[in-house]
């Protein structure tokens, strides 16, 4: 019987509310065959079991923490207080003020307490980043990173391949 692998990253958010956009980041993470965990941990609702959480994380294994939240969202800088852990966080946008109450109160961290904040909604790249964190000192990790950028290059390359083609014709392209 094959055991489950130890998770190396944390997906934290303060509500299963933040799923739908937080999922992004697991999505991410499961194309890198990098293990996680996800849970609901809030600061403001559960503030004793989010101090645990952040104290824990390391001790457990884990290498790097995601922490999304909305609207007043101290969750990821309350939890890189608490962890040496790199902490990346994500705005989650709510209903009012497009998600900028979040993007605030996540980026403007005090000096000394750093949280990698990624954009508006970004859990794809929040995932993306949690696995440049482990390349680093993860040969194989860093070597599916090195091919997910070469695909990428070769869709930038193939997008402007077919601009180019479409001025070529200039029913299909604004000349
Ligand atoms: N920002 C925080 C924190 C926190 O930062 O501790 N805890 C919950 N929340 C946010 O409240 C929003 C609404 O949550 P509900 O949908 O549960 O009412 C969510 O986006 C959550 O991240």
């Amino acid at each position: 019987m094959s055991e489950t692998p130890a998770p190396r990253v944390g997906i934290v958010m303060g509500s299963d509310s933040d799923w739908p956009v937080m999922r992004a980041a697991a999505e991410a993470l499961d194309e890198f065959g990098i293990a996680y965990e996800a849970d609901v941990v809030s600061a403001h609702r559960m503030p004793t079991e989010m101090v645990a959480y952040g104290q824990e994380a390391a001790d457990r294994g884990l290498s790097v923490i995601i922490a999304g939240a909305g609207g007043a969202a101290h969750l990821p800088g309350m939890l890189a207080s608490l962890t040496p852990l790199p902490v990346i966080g994500v705005p989650v946008p709510l209903k009012h003020l497009d998600g900028m109450d979040s993007l605030l109160s996540i980026v403007q961290m005090p000096a000394g307490v750093p949280v990698a904040t990624v954009s508006v909604g970004g859990a794809r790249n929040a995932g993306l980043l949690a696995a440049r964190v482990l390349g680093a000192t993860d040969p194989a990790v860093r070597a599916r990173m090195a091919a997910f950028q070469d695909q990428l290059r070769d869709q930038a390359r193939e997008k402007g391949r077919r601009l180019r083609d479409s001025l070529k014709r200039p029913e299909e392209g604004t000349r």
